[in-house]
């Protein structure tokens, strides 16, 4: 593509406006051309100068976005993704834990289809997706995903009722389900999990395994897989962000990867 590419971002908390800093910085060929926030005065403070608030989904279509980037939470792909299919050739979702509704994704894809766009999701705060879903061709037999955070990463999540987080001495293990109940009960934290179960072998047969743990600063993220493939066992180690320590820098990191993507005419 010659010309920039005109970008609306839903959502510019932590991840978003980390992102938009990012591509700055590195000089991408892009145009933000509009930000949706929540309605409130300090989060419209935040939106750069002369970029458009959008105060509804039909906003979108006067702005004519190339690609629209989604993290605001699981409300936000419900209430903008089908405006945002309809009128932008591409989006972007991050709050992958809205997929828990398993009406959700085939819904939006058929919106997908009848408009000729795309939903790209995200590798986020994980890696080694590409080698999941390759795996996952041949059966898998089984992928645990296991979370460990700071105390202070679990804090407004339902895992204050579990432990006194302000107190907590020594490592935790506080849930173990399903990727579908993990990311239902910690939206904020478990998005991670649905991107695994999507790559791999779904929301119910991917176990979760939730920790807190007050001897580490980063986000891990540990995911083992078994199937006729073979073995595999990826390990992160993330550094939260400044401004959300739920969420790691590298969601917002593979968020600029899939932005630039679209700007190349090679892809890695
Ligand atoms: N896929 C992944 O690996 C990860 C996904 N996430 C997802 O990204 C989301 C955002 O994360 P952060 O930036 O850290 O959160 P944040 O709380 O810092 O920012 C959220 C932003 O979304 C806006 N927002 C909320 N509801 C909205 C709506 N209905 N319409 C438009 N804007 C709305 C808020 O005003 C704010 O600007 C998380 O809630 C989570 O769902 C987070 C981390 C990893
Ligand atoms: O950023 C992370 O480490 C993961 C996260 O919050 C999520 O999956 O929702």
């Amino acid at each position: 593509m010659n010309r920039k590419l005109r970008v609306v971002f839903i959502g510019f908390g932590a991840i978003n406006s980390r992102v938009a800093d990012l591509l700055k910085q590195r000089g991408a060929a892009i145009e933000i051309v509009g930000v949706a926030t929540k309605d409130d005065p300090v989060e419209r403070a935040r939106i750069p100068s002369g970029v458009a608030f959008l105060a509804s989904p039909s906003d979108l279509a006067a702005l004519k976005p190339d690609l629209v980037v989604e993290a605001a939470g699981r409300a936000a792909i419900d209430m903008w993704a089908p405006s945002a299919l309809a009128t932008a050739p591409c989006m972007i979702t991050a709050s992958t834990s809205a997929f828990c509704d398993d009406a959700l994704l085939p819904r939006l894809a058929a919106i997908a289809e009848q408009n000729n766009s795309r939903i790209l999701i995200p590798s986020g705060a994980i890696g080694g997706i590409d080698a999941l879903a390759g795996a996952a061709t041949l059966g898998l037999d089984s992928v645990v995903h296991q979370i460990v955070k700071p105390p202070v990463a679990w804090k407004g999540t339902p895992a204050e009722k579990l432990l006194d987080l302000a107190c907590l001495s020594e490592r935790k293990v506080f849930f173990s389900g399903t990727a579908r109940e993990a990311a239902s009960q910690y939206p904020q934290n478990a998005n991670a999990t649905v991107v695994t179960s999507l790559a791999g072998i779904g929301l119910d047969k991917t176990k979760v395994e939730l920790v807190a743990d007050p001897a580490v600063r980063l986000n891990g993220h540990h995911i083992t897989a078994t199937g006729g493939f073979g073995r595999m066992s990826i390990s992160l180690e993330n550094n939260p962000l400044a401004t959300n320590p739920k969420s790691s820098e590298l969601t917002a990191l593979s968020l600029v990867r899939l932005i630039e993507q679209q700007t190349k005419p090679v892809t890695v």
